[in-house]
């Protein structure tokens, strides 16, 4: 049976001064994390907001759970999706979380306000001070915790972590975790955090100027390239999956692969001597997927 599908976008679009942002077509299945990574204004942030219709896409369409709505959302469906956004809204300024949660449990029918108080509790927030005079990171804690006592079945997390300290950090990755484990809930965050994107996610979406590169298997990202340092003469072209290679002063070559099990038996074969062997890093594989070698098993 196919996988039920969370949200679809076809050819939405939106133009923003400096650039335009899509058109992006983008399938999320149904209960699992997806990161949305990117450089700095590539447009995270915007395929958020239009998800949340604070921004509203120029063309294309989105549809939720199998059905397609024009216009505003209904009032159903908003009660499902969780937001913590980039900034906070202004709406809720001058209360305390404990308003601020009664407030909001009026709006989402699965508010669970035990759920609201031991997570602002876990994550030690003040519950006696108006959230305008919370510092930044006390605040993100609020937004977090209220998002998801609100038991959406998607939650939008824009850098949630923004301003949180390690400890914080932790508690709230840990928060996320149990969340998911309670069903089928999806959630899309966008993140710069390497950390976040490896204890969290599922699948990884890349954003790149406002074009969505791809959405890879999270596991599969993280994998699949290898930097291996060899001593001999064989020349790097000849070796599998090799992307991109380097001589090194002590005479040693050192190539970057995807397909390491091949690369290591072609080198074995020929009598190479294998020095080492690494996983590169998040951030240096996002660079070669924008470079144009994208992870090889495409959803
Ligand atoms: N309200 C706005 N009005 C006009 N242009 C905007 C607006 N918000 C964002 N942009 C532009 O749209 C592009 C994408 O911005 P967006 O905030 O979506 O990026 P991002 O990937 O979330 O970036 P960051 O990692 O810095 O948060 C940028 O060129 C930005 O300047």
């Amino acid at each position: 049976m196919a996988e039920p599908i969370a949200i679809q976008l076809n050819g939405v679009s939106k133009m923003r001064k400096r650039r335009v942002i899509g058109p992006i077509d983008l399938t999320i299945p149904e209960g699992y994390v997806v990161a949305i990574l990117g450089h700095n204004g590539s447009g995270k942030s915007t395929l958020l907001n239009m998800l949340q219709q604070i921004v509203l896409p120029d063309s294309g369409e989105i549809i939720w759970f199998g059905q397609e709505h024009s216009g505003l959302l209904p009032i159903e469906l908003r009660q499902q999706i969780g937001f913590v956004a980039d900034d906070s809204g202004l709406e809720e300024n001058r209360m305390t979380p404990q308003e601020a949660a009664d407030f909001r449990s009026h709006w989402y029918p699965r508010w669970d306000m035990k759920l609201f108080r031991q997570l602002m509790e876990d994550m030690d927030v003040p519950s006696d001070v108006k959230l305008t005079k919370m510092s930044k990171g006390e605040r993100r804690k609020f937004e977090i915790a209220a998002a998801l006592a609100a038991r959406p079945k998607i939650l939008l997390l824009d850098e949630p972590s923004s301003g949180l300290d390690p400890f914080a950090w932790k508690v709230m990755v840990e928060q996320f975790r149990d969340y998911m484990e309670g069903g089928d809930t999806t959630i899309l965050i966008a993140t710069h955090i390497a950390d976040e994107v490896k204890r969290l996610a599922d699948y990884i979406v890349l954003m790149h100027r406002g074009q969505v590169l791809g959405m890879a298997e999270k596991d599969l990202v993280l994998e699949q390239w290898k930097e291996i340092w060899y001593e001999g003469e064989l020349r790097p072209e000849s070796i599998p999956g090799v992307v991109e290679s380097f001589r090194e002063e002590n005479g040693l070559i050192r190539v970057i692969t995807t397909r390491v099990s091949e690369a290591q038996e072609r080198l074995e074969l020929s009598n190479h001597r294998v020095l080492q062997i690494r996983n590169l890093e998040l951030g240096e594989v996002l660079e070669y997927w924008i470079a144009g070698y994208a992870p090889v098993q495409w959803r």
